[in-house]
């Protein structure tokens, strides 16, 4: 009995032994997975970066004034005549919510066909259209709808651009001839009036007024 009785007592203390070494290894090997000071760096990166670069597509055909409306927004003003983009333009706009990375690519009819490989990678899409150019407004008008089909899902500003021109349409009539009383139901959808000229689009929509609305939407 007492030989018994020992050999449970010892089994007793090699199975806490081996509890004990076991729950000291998920542990370390726990924090080692979880709690490092690089991996809890990475983690903060990733979060931070997830929150603070927000991608906003800017697009429209050629001449309708997105680099003009982005060198206003940069601060830079708009230079009258500037060149056609003829591939890329780039601008990063910093507040203090989060960094706004805008992307334009030029709207030639060269360039269109790519315009639909870069929504995925965005959170908002801002189209540009000349207001004064009334004789391309339906080819805008099926730009938009072809860009609104391959994604049906992103947030989209209209800018109806160049409403300091005196033959540019009016903001009810450009919503008219882009057709998008059926696409505001099933997105969000903004129209608003622009003019790119030197403090133009701080004029008309408000350069504040844009900016705050695209942080709504990202
Ligand atoms: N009157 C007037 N002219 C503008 C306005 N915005 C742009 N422009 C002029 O329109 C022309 C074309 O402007 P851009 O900004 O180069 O047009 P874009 O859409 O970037 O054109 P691409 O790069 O070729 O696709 C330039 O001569 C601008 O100065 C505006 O609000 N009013
Ligand atoms: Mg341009």
């Amino acid at each position: 009995m007492v030989v018994l009785r020992h050999i449970s007592v010892a089994f007793s203390a090699a199975m806490a032994a081996v509890g004990t070494a076991l729950f000291i290894a998920l542990n370390l090997f726990y924090k080692r997975r979880v709690w490092t000071p690089e991996s809890d760096y990475y983690t903060f990166r990733e979060e931070e970066e997830e929150r603070s670069e927000k991608q906003v597509l800017v697009l429209g055909l050629d001449g309708a004034g997105k680099s003009s409306v982005l060198q206003g927004l940069s601060g830079a003003g708009s230079r009258r005549g500037c060149r056609p983009t003829r591939g890329f333009y780039f601008i990063s706009l910093h507040t203090p919510a989060c960094q706004l990375d805008f992307l334009e690519i030029g709207g030639g009819e060269d360039l269109r066909m790519y315009w639909v490989d870069y929504l995925r990678r965005t959170h908002i899409l801002v189209y540009v259209v000349d207001s004064s150019d009334r004789g391309r407004l339906p080819q805008a008008k099926d730009e938009l709808h072809r860009l609104l089909k391959a994604d049906t899902d992103l947030p989209v500003v209209v800018l109806g651009n160049k409403q300091d021109k005196p033959d540019a349409v009016s903001v009810p009539e450009l919503h008219e001839a882009l057709s998008l009383s059926s696409v505001a139901d099933q997105r969000k959808l903004f129209l608003l009036a622009s003019q790119s000229g030197s403090d133009g689009l701080s004029r008309t929509c408000g350069l504040q007024k844009f900016q705050d609305l695209l942080l709504t939407l990202v």
